[in-house]
């Protein structure tokens, strides 16, 4: 199976996605490092932007049968799962002020994880997405979780998390 991990920056995407493939005996690739390596996407600053029509064709072609995807974009691959991680949305703010993102970055990822942003672009490319809320929970709680939901035969669960009663607490990082 094809199953990719998307998610706002910040949720665990890599942390999961990487111990989801050695549970499960997958093969690891992150859109990033692929576009990278497959010369997808233009430099942009110190980001890539990358062409999602592109990655998917080209992924689709190049990438195995049992492959764990890993990346904010990885939702537009055709896959045949995708797992939306969620995390609350201040955990998400600490995490990226951690790792100095600037504080622009921050509100933009955290209003992005408020109004479920990747969970509706997710929706819009595949009918198999499932939401996990990470929040509290080990990566190893979190893969488990997902192997219980796929060997369970669960194809979507959605509508999981709601962050809007979150707002008051985190409204200092969304100011620009
Ligand atoms: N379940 C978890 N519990 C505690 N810490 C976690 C958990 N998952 C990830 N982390 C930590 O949160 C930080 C971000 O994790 P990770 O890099 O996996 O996120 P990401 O969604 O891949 O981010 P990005 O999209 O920016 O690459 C890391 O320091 C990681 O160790």
């Amino acid at each position: 199976m094809r199953i990719a991990i998307t998610g706002t920056p910040g949720v665990g995407k890599t942390t999961v996605s990487k111990l989801l493939a050695g549970r499960l005996g997958y093969e690891y690739t992150s859109v990033k490092d692929f576009a990278v390596e497959h010369g997808i996407g233009k430099r942009v600053g110190d980001e890539i932007e990358i062409d999602v029509d592109e990655l998917a064709e080209i992924m689709d072609e190049t990438i195995g049968k049992n492959v764990v995807i890993d990346g904010h974009l990885s939702h537009y691959v055709p896959v045949d799962f995708v797992i939306v991680l969620r995390a609350d949305p201040k955990i998400v703010a600490q995490r990226l002020i951690e790792r100095d993102y600037l504080k622009k970055k921050v509100g933009e990822n955290v209003e992005a994880e408020l109004i479920d942003e990747i969970l509706v672009e997710a929706l819009e490319e595949n009918e198999n997405v499932i939401e996990v809320d990470t929040t509290g929970k080990t990566p190893e709680e979190i893969v488990e979780e997902i192997v219980h939901l796929l060997e369970g035969g669960v194809k979507r669960r959605v509508g999981i998390v709601d962050w809007s009663d979150r707002f008051d607490d985190i409204v200092e990082y969304l100011r620009r």
